[in-house]
């Protein structure tokens, strides 16, 4: 059993969603500090988190540590780099909590524009304030979002709603793809000159920290409003106190330095601020709750290191061809007929995905064999191999092929002493979706890794793909997807079928015998 160490108020999906799974022993317990349940539970293997930090002390409480997923966002409060050191893969759920951060947005927004605390207060203790109330409208304003991801993003869709135009600031996004999504790709300068809103909504990191500073808000229009739902950290808050009073600058705060009861320091200069509330609501905790329990079983179970923040993820890298990877190379190991002794294995990386067949074959190892500590790098992954005694070898790639970005993993097994079997799957990435495009010698399959497959190779004849049909209906098994190409003789045909549950081995073995197949077997992804 695996301990799951969950030290915060977070949807109890979370717990339920590992116990149904199974394998692992989930800890939660919000009522004490991290560092004494740290210390109280050595043996935790994950540790899922919202705003704790996670400190090196934290870390080396529980030396068998081997994940930490941040339900949420930003990761800030982790220290990824000593966690990397360790060996501890971070990950963070993103997107989880972004529609309640967005909605946060547009609250704060409303709110100071129509006075809803101040007038509240004062109509609650029997005043009639109304001439002092006097708001302004959002509705046709000129709203500049910083950082444009998930929650610049729908901050952006929701004011549309409004009328509003959006600018957006993203070093990391397109000018294409932010006016895509209906925003003015603009410069960081420019917005603060022109804009009557700002929020912000990228990262605190080294790049980030400090960066929103007197030089910004010295172009800000008068009257203009500064939201920061996003970290502390990002703004100076001392050059927005020197500036404030002056240019009537209006403060909207979800952030600071120490998520603690006590005296803030933006307390002066915030018009209204929040106890970090952005991600606190009920959605959006069971949302972050369930992506960090299916994202703890799908990395331990097929390897999905995609959310992972302190790996260095190549650049450029789309994260679904780590996924294809794995998913290649766990069909070969499905095909081969499990733990079978490898001899040999064999890659080919088309297109761009040459200069990242490092990284690939990380994936690769990982989904053949479970022994391996995906959490490392290359250079582990040959050694590993090594050890084993497993040859690797990866090709030199034929760009006149014309495949593409795409990956062929072949896997050479004993099947005795004498015997080997070499199972070869190539595969590509299209419209966001993992596609098997090749198995052996059937071509063309598009034949999308998920859920589970059963496959068959059988003499090709009439009826054979009836009697498969009819005989997984008797075992209460409908079929989801098929694919029944020839193979180039003609001879031999393959029957691969994406079905909807689990099914018994014995139930594929029958079939197996009923059609007098060549090969049969199941993959469940
Ligand atoms: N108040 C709250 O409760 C919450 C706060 N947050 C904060 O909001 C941040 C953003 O969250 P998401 O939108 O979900 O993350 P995200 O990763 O989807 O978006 C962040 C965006 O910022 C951009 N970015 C990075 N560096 C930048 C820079 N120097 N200038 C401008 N843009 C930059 C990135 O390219 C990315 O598009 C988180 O990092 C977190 O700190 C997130 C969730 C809840
Ligand atoms: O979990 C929370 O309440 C805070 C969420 C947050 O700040 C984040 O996801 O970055």
């Amino acid at each position: 059993m695996k301990k799951v160490l969950i030290p915060t108020k977070l949807n109890a999906v979370a717990r339920e969603t590992l116990n149904a799974h199974g394998g692992y022993e989930v800890v939660q317990d919000d009522s004490q500090e991290l560092s004494t349940l740290a210390s109280q539970h050595p043996d935790t293997y994950a540790l899922f988190v919202r705003s704790e930090k996670v400190t090196p002390e934290i870390i080396d409480a529980m030396p068998m540590l081997k994940v930490v997923i941040r339900a949420g966002a930003g990761y800030n409060t982790i220290d990824t780099k000593y966690a990397r050191s360790k060996g501890i893969d971070v990950m963070n759920t993103p997107g989880a909590n972004a529609n309640a951060v967005a909605e946060e947005v547009i609250a704060l927004m409303l709110a100071d524009a129509r006075h809803i605390v101040l007038a509240d207060a004062s109509t609650r203790v029997g005043k009639w304030e109304k001439k002092n109330f006097m708001g302004k409208e959002i509705t046709g304003k000129t709203v500049g979002i910083v950082g444009f991801g998930a929650i610049g993003q729908l901050v952006a869709k929701r004011l549309f709603g409004f009328d509003a135009k959006v600018l957006a600031y993203d070093p990391f996004l397109s000018d294409e793809r932010a006016r895509d999504l209906g925003a003015v790709p603009a410069e960081l300068g420019e917005i603060f000159e022109q804009c009557d809103y700002i929020s912000l909504h990228m990262p605190e990191n080294d790049d980030t920290r400090g960066v929103i500073n007197k030089s910004l808000f010295a172009r800000m229009k008068n009257g203009a409003t500064l939201i920061n739902c996003a970290r502390a950290g990002i703004i100076n808050e001392d050059d927005l106190r020197e500036l404030k009073a002056d240019k009537g600058l209006r403060f909207l705060n979800d952030v600071y330095a120490k998520d603690a009861e006590g005296d803030k320091s933006v307390s002066d200069i915030a018009d209204i601020m929040l106890p970090h509330l952005g991600a606190s609501t009920n959605e959006a905790n069971f949302n972050a709750a369930q992506r960090s329990a299916t994202q703890l079983i799908g990395y331990d179970d097929k390897g999905i290191a995609s959310y992972v923040v302190n790996r260095d993820v190549p650049e450029g890298l789309d994260r679904a061809y780590s996924e294809l990877a794995f998913a290649l190379a766990h069909t070969c190991r499905g095909i081969a007929g499990g733990n079978k002794q490898m001899k040999l294995i064999e890659t080919s990386f088309y297109g761009d995905l040459a200069k990242f067949s490092g990284w690939l074959l990380v994936q690769i190892v990982a989904a053949l064999s479970d022994d391996f500590d995906r959490t490392q790098g290359y250079d582990a992954a040959l050694e590993y191999l090594k050890e084993m005694g497993v040859e690797y070898f990866n090709r030199e790639t034929d760009t006149s092929k014309g495949y593409g970005d795409s990956i062929t993993v072949d896997v050479t097994t004993s099947v005795d002493a004498a015997t080997f079997k070499r199972i070869s799957v190539r595969g590509t990435v299209a419209e966001g979706n993992m596609m098997i495009s090749r198995i052996n010698d059937f071509d063309k399959l598009y034949f999308e890794p998920v859920g589970t497959a059963v496959l068959f190779i059988y003499q090709d004849r009439p009826g054979v793909v009836g009697r498969i049909g009819n005989a997984l209906a008797e075992a209460g098994i409908n079929i989801n997807d098929m694919r029944n190409p020839h193979d180039p003789s003609g001879k031999n045909s393959l029957a691969l079928l994406r079905i909807s549950g689990k099914v018994d081995c014995e139930v594929v073995e029958k079939i197996a015998e009923q059609i007098e197949a060549l090969h049969a077997s199941c993959v469940s992804y």
